[in-house]
């Protein structure tokens, strides 16, 4: 059993199905303001926000938006941490740090060169190239991460994902389409089985 295991259900947008990632022990919940079959307003983030009690961080997620639209949903909207998936340089996270958010920096497992903190985040999401396509990839082909606040993602289920945190060691898991009915409409019962696969607590 992996109790430890920070555990992140990304692309919800109904108030049961956050309710559903919480009361199944997830650390953090993303709401995804760029396009996307996921994609979610800023007025129903924010009132997603308001339902998640104290101790789940709340992540935005945003991909090549202009800076200022990101800083101003991520403030409207309440999230606590603000996850960046696309081409945003480090004048950009540089922009956002200071305040109260916690950056989140998500990065193609083949990157070349990549390291922890060249951006400035606080913590890393090893992706598939393509996020949210629930795509998977070769889990055991990780970079040099022990010991850093970094989470494996891409084409999780909660078949895989207690083979791949085995293979990977990952410091958490971040999951989308692999607890999904059809694209972009969650499976509150598959949300609630990746929890628990990935901590391996189902029996
Ligand atoms: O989910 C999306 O559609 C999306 C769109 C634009 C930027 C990021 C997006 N998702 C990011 C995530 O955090 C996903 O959970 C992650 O890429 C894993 O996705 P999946 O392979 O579907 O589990």
């Amino acid at each position: 059993m992996d109790h430890s295991l920070f555990v992140k259900i990304c692309g919800l947008k109904t108030g049961h199905d956050v309710d559903v990632a919480v009361a199944s022990g997830a650390d953090a919940v993303g709401f995804v303001f760029s396009k996307s079959p996921r994609r979610i307003d800023v007025e129903t983030a924010a009132k997603l926000c308001a339902r998640v009690p104290e101790g789940v961080l709340t992540v935005g997620v945003f991909r090549n938006e202009a800076l200022e639209d990101t800083r101003a949903w991520a403030q409207d909207s309440g999230v606590q941490a603000i996850q960046l998936h696309g081409s945003e340089d480090r004048a950009y996270f540089d922009a956002l740090a200071g305040g109260s958010w916690t950056l989140l920096r998500a990065a193609a497992y083949d990157d070349p060169g990549l390291r922890f903190g060249d951006m400035g985040e606080d913590m890393l999401l090893l992706d598939a190239p393509v996020p949210g396509a629930g795509v998977a990839w070769d889990w055991s082909a990780v970079p040099a991460l022990e010991g850093e606040k970094w989470l494996l993602a891409g084409g999780l289920t909660p078949a895989n994902v207690r083979a791949a945190v085995e293979a990977a060691r990952p410091w958490g898991v971040d999951v989308s389409s692999g607890v999904e009915q059809s694209r972009g409409v969650k499976d509150p019962a598959l949300i609630t089985a990746f929890i628990q696969a990935a901590r391996g607590t189902r029996d």
